[in-house]
């Protein structure tokens, strides 16, 4: 069995819309009250889903969820007619897109019971999010269904859990046993920390990881601060490379001695503040990359248009691959609508090692595969959603018969 990095790309629902939701998430906050497009977002992932199937990657995708969310207005004694503003957006959001928030995965390397598990994110900190896991939960349920996996329901909502996006994974290469990573925050000024310690150790424990390779570390309180609201917004690994802001870490040195201790051939990639100022770093999302080794063993860095658009960081990264760094080549994706709510190249994306023939095959793209989404795309995804028409019957209609199409056209039913 041969296991593989497989890239789980979020499909961008057809309710994307900009709502200003996540308090924390600078760009979220920035253009709350935009007209979003929809079709747009959507194609852009897909085309970064091609280009990462050019690099000779294995590529799957999750689902967008139903929107609105009925059952969770009705809990709320609300309809989507009904609610208020807010409760609206938040029951409209497509924020399942960001698959790295949707569950934390252990690969069977690093478990004791030779199983690769999943815990699905509570997401319990923001109202839009925190209704995502039931949907989460189902659809993991059965892209993962074969007994190679475990997929864990969230931990309890006490502690906040917001999945891949504060977890990372070192080893030698990715089907042998490694460190896991669980960056969490304490503090995070006047911003929330999302991601819990104890939620943290309960994952670790439920997914039978060996204590003594296992880290925890905690995120700087200046970077939640200056608006990295997850780890992945300040650091990113893939084997035995670690890149990452000087200011990512609270404890920085720490973390690299367990790393050098328990990682062979471990390698740290340090952007140093005075090159790259943290705002410049939230700003382009240099760090919510992906960090691949496509199958050529060329470490490649997926970045967004606005990575290269900021000086500060284009100069690093030119100097980096022209010199001997780790980081061999530079892949520029546009996943603008995506960036614009905050979410960068490696937000759309859940990591899974695992043997692909073990995975529910509907769930694995190839580019015929693409070309059939791309197509129900452009014909059922709204081209603009302006902030003020989340409640307009003639948009909820549009956007429930837009998913419906999608999962009926990949064999999925209507679930
Ligand atoms: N990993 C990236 C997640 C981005 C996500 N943004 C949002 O939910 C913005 C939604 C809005 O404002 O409409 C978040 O902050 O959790």
């Amino acid at each position: 069995m041969s296991l593989l990095e497989i890239n789980f790309d979020g499909i961008v629902g057809p309710s994307h819309n900009y709502a200003g939701l996540s308090f924390g998430n600078v760009a979220s906050m920035r253009h709350a009250g935009a007209v979003s497009e929809p079709r747009a977002a959507a194609l852009q992932g897909l085309d970064k889903m091609r280009s990462n199937l050019a690099l000779g990657l294995t590529q799957g995708i999750l689902l967008p969820h139903p929107r609105p969310h009925h059952a969770w207005l009705a809990k709320l004694g609300a309809t989507i007619e009904s609610a208020d503003d807010t409760l609206a957006a938040n029951a409209m959001s497509a924020s399942a897109m960001w698959a790295a928030n949707a569950a934390t995965v252990s690969p069977d390397p690093d478990t004791a019971d030779g199983r690769c598990h999943l815990t699905v994110a509570n997401l319990r900190t923001m109202p839009h999010r925190s209704h995502e896991w039931p949907a989460t939960l189902a659809q993991l349920q059965t892209a993962f269904a074969s007994d190679v996996f475990t997929v864990h329901a969230p931990v309890p909502p006490a502690f906040g859990d917001e999945g891949a996006a504060n977890h990372m994974r070192l080893a030698p290469s990715h089907g042998e046993a490694g460190v896991e990573v669980f960056v969490y925050g304490v503090s995070g000024g006047a911003f929330p920390a999302r991601q819990h310690i104890e939620a943290s150790r309960a994952i670790a424990r439920l997914h039978g990881l060996d204590p003594d390779r296992v880290i925890f570390a905690e995120q700087s309180e200046e970077a939640i601060a200056a608006g990295a609201f997850h780890n992945d917004v300040v650091a990113v690994a893939n084997e035995r490379v670690l890149f990452a802001h000087e200011k990512a870490f609270a404890d920085k040195q720490s973390l690299l001695d367990a790393c050098e201790r328990l990682v062979r051939g471990f390698e740290y990639v340090e952007v140093p503040d005075a090159e790259v100022p943290l705002a410049d770093a939230v700003r382009s999302y240099l760090f919510n990359a992906q960090l691949v080794t496509p199958p050529d063993g060329q470490p490649t860095l997926i970045i967004p248009n606005e990575a290269q658009e900021t000086p500060s960081v284009w100069r690093w990264v030119e100097a980096h691959v022209a010199g001997n760094g780790p980081i061999r080549r530079v892949e520029v994706v546009d996943v603008r609508q995506s960036m614009a709510n905050g979410g960068g190249p490696a937000c759309l994306r859940l990591r899974v090692v695992a043997d692909p023939a073990t995975v529910d095959q509907r769930f694995l793209v190839d580019e015929a595969a693409l070309d059939r989404i791309s197509e129900i795309i452009g014909r059922y995804w709204p081209e603009q959603i302006h902030h003020s028409e989340l409640q307009n019957p003639a948009l909820i209609q549009d956007v429930e018969a837009a998913r419906g199409a999608l999962l009926d056209g990949l064999g999925l039913g209507h679930g």
